[in-house]
């Protein structure tokens, strides 16, 4: 974790600051960070927080606030940022070259995408930097990210719109769905809050299995449906004209959307 030496986080709310929590709980010396929050509330214990950017200069700033600040933070953050600093954003949807126009001094720009079960080492992070995966920030980036769970570097940065909708918005979808389980046994006549545990559990030992299994998950589906029996029954109605692939399709492409066009408003907002 000592690889990206002085750590600054620019915003600290749920993302950055589950990212930081797991950081923290991974061995990170609270000493080589600084938060920068607008509230200079505290964070964790020996986390140096500040309303403003102190004087210095980080190795590594990650920048977590929302895309839509990016045009009135940049100009606070890019003196402090050098041929030194390597630059890492989770904005949803600014690409590479909107964040290099707003730090043209940084050593390195990489996107990151993370998600909120990084705060337990569970998450996802896709990864996507300016030189590609040779580039020699990538391996003190790719270091930093380790400990949050799964990181992936993505080929396109076209891809990295899709990458967001799934992986980054991914979590709440998956909680709607664990809801929606729930809500259904309960409309059927289970008490609420036993069908919410059963809900809940079904998914956390669905989820565990399907990724200790050499299997796919369509297979592990097969498992479940006995010919003939209640599964099958169930499984028709989700697949019937691909009922949920279509369904979970149209959330993602909305998603998608949602990330370019936020990134146009950040491209405008900083041209
Ligand atoms: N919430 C999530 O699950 C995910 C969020 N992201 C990205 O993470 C970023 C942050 O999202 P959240 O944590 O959900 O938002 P949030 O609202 O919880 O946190 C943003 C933080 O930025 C701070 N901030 C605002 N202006 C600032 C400034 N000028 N300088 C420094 N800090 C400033 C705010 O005080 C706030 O605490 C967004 O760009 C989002 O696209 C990416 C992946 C997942
Ligand atoms: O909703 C958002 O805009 C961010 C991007 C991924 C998760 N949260």
């Amino acid at each position: 974790m000592s690889a990206a030496g002085r750590l600054w986080l620019a915003g600290c709310g749920t993302m950055a600051g589950a990212m930081l929590r797991r950081w923290l709980s991974s061995g990170l010396d609270p000493a080589a960070v600084t938060v920068v929050r607008p509230s200079g509330r505290p964070v964790a214990p020996g986390v140096a927080v500040h309303a403003a950017p102190p004087a210095g200069t980080p190795d590594l700033l990650l920048l977590g606030f929302k895309p839509q600040k990016l045009a009135e933070a940049a100009p606070r953050f890019a003196p402090h940022v050098g041929p030194d600093t390597i630059l890492v954003s989770i904005l949803a949807g600014v690409e590479l070259a909107t964040l290099r126009r707003a730090f043209p001094a940084a050593g390195a720009i990489v996107r990151a995408m993370p998600n909120t079960p990084v705060a337990i080492g569970e998450g996802v992070v896709g990864l996507f930097g300016e030189g590609g995966p040779e580039a020699p920030a990538n391996a003190t980036v790719a270091a930093l990210m380790a400990p949050l769970g799964l990181v992936e570097w993505i080929a396109d940065e076209a891809l990295f719109d899709v990458v967001t909708a799934l992986a980054g918005s991914g979590p709440a979808f998956l909680f709607r769905f664990i809801d929606a389980l729930g809500a259904g046994g309960a409309a059927l006549g289970l008490a609420p809050d036993q069908a919410a545990r059963f809900a809940l559990a079904t998914v956390q030992g669905a989820a565990q299995l399907a990724a200790r299994a050499e299997a796919p998950p369509a297979a592990l589906a097969e498992q479940v449906a006995s010919p003939g029996g209640s599964t099958r029954a169930g499984l028709a109605v989700l697949d019937e004209a691909g009922a949920l692939a279509r369904l979970v399709e149209a959330t993602l492409a909305a998603a998608t959307r949602r990330n370019a066009e936020m990134a146009q408003a950040a491209r405008d907002a900083t041209a």
